[in-house]
């Protein structure tokens, strides 16, 4: 996918922004607290339908502003004829309105499902040092993206597992729970075959890439933990084992959306043993890696946006990180507080963005 427009309104410190982006590598620069980061947040925000800082409702609307507009307009690359695509969101941070093609959409999962970003930001290492959350997230956007059958499996469960939490605080009789029991068991199961055979396809993309942005951090390895004892028990059995504990706490406790992706490097002996630059380093292969493998399943590379992925990793793996997104047949946005010197010049065309103040002062082309 490139995008070769992108429209920022009253979006945190921006007012009124456009860039025309290259098709290569295009680097935002400036100082900090300059609108770097919310320039790639409303390309994430299109893309995803939520921000990675917060919600829209927290704080994205510029102070004063009514709401935030995003606009943006790309090619999809991924059948041999490429297609013009453009979408534009209005978010007031409780309502929103979505348009993709000049047409109205009625859920924001039309717009996340046409524009594909890949986002890293510093927050992105939670990836391999924090909770199970962020790597269902991660695990889900990938399917999302690669497997049709997902989205309506995905809400099958989630509305099985709503109807059976709130069975489970309103004292249920057993017959009720049997009925929910079944539809969560039979949905979840399906998930997690979907989500065993996405971790399966993505891992050698995933080995591959860290192999050569961290060759440090020894061999990749993707395990899918699906959220129950799966090695001796069905869903339908673990839920039926867990139900006198899920009915005094109210809520489930096996399934799918306790799910987990294990990630192990080789020469690594725990993820606690990460160092900050080791763990962004193994992070960015993880969603990298990902990328990758997106392009491989769809024909097309999603776009790749990355913010401040300079800091914390030393002169070496930096240059090798840039060279190796010079060397990528996708598009790049790389925030920083300066143009990164260690490849130039680079080999693709490359567009420089200077950010002040909230406001796009200067497009270089090279
Ligand atoms: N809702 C809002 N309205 C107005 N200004 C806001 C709002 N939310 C955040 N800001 C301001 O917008 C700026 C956001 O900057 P952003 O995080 O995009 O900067 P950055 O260039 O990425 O900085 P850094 O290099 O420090 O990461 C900050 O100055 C912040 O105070």
């Amino acid at each position: 996918m490139q995008v070769s427009r992108i429209d920022v309104k009253n979006f945190r410190s921006i007012r009124e922004a456009t860039l025309a982006p290259c098709s290569g590598v295009n680097l935002i620069v400036g100082d900090n607290g300059a609108g770097k980061t919310s320039l790639l947040e409303a390309l994430h925000l299109m893309a995803h339908g939520r921000s990675f800082r917060g919600r829209v409702r927290d704080g994205l609307v510029r102070t004063d502003a009514a709401g935030l507009e995003v606009y943006v307009e790309w090619t999809d690359l991924s059948s041999p004829i490429p297609r013009g695509r453009r979408a534009g969101l209005r978010h007031t941070g409780s309502s929103w309105e979505g348009r993709l093609d000049a047409e109205p959409v009625s859920q924001l999962g039309d717009l996340c499902a046409a524009l594909a970003v890949t986002t890293f930001e510093p927050g992105s290492h939670s990836l391999v040092t924090g909770g199970a959350e962020s790597r269902r997230r991660y695990l889900d956007w990938g399917l999302f993206h690669v497997e049709q059958a997902f989205l309506p499996a995905w809400r099958r469960y989630s509305r099985a597992l709503r109807q059976r939490n709130a069975l489970l605080k309103a004292r249920p009789n057993a017959a009720q729970l049997d009925a929910w029991d079944r539809e969560l068991a039979e949905s979840g199961e399906l998930l997690a075959r979907q989500r065993d055979a996405y971790v399966e396809a993505l891992e050698p993309a995933v080995v591959a890439t860290a192999a050569e942005l961290g060759p440090s951090l020894g061999e990749a390895r993707l395990e899918h933990v699906p959220g129950w004892r799966r090695e001796s028990l069905s869903l339908l059995d673990a839920l039926l084992v867990s139900r006198e504990r899920d009915a005094f706490a109210g809520y489930t406790s096996v399934g799918p959306h306790r799910a987990d992706l294990r990630l192990e490097f080789g020469a690594v002996p725990g993820r606690s043993a990460l160092s900050r630059g080791q763990a962004k380093l193994a992070a960015l292969s993880v969603l990298l890696g990902q990328a990758r493998f997106h392009a491989q399943a769809t024909g097309d590379w999603p776009v790749i946006a990355l913010d401040d992925v300079a800091s914390e990793l030393d002169r070496r793996h930096r240059a090798g990180v840039l060279e190796w997104l010079d060397a990528l047949p996708a598009q790049v946005f790389i925030s920083g507080t300066e143009v990164p010197e260690d490849v130039l010049p680079w080999s693709r065309p490359k567009a420089t963005f200077h950010v002040e103040h909230g406001e796009v002062t200067a497009t270089v082309l090279a």
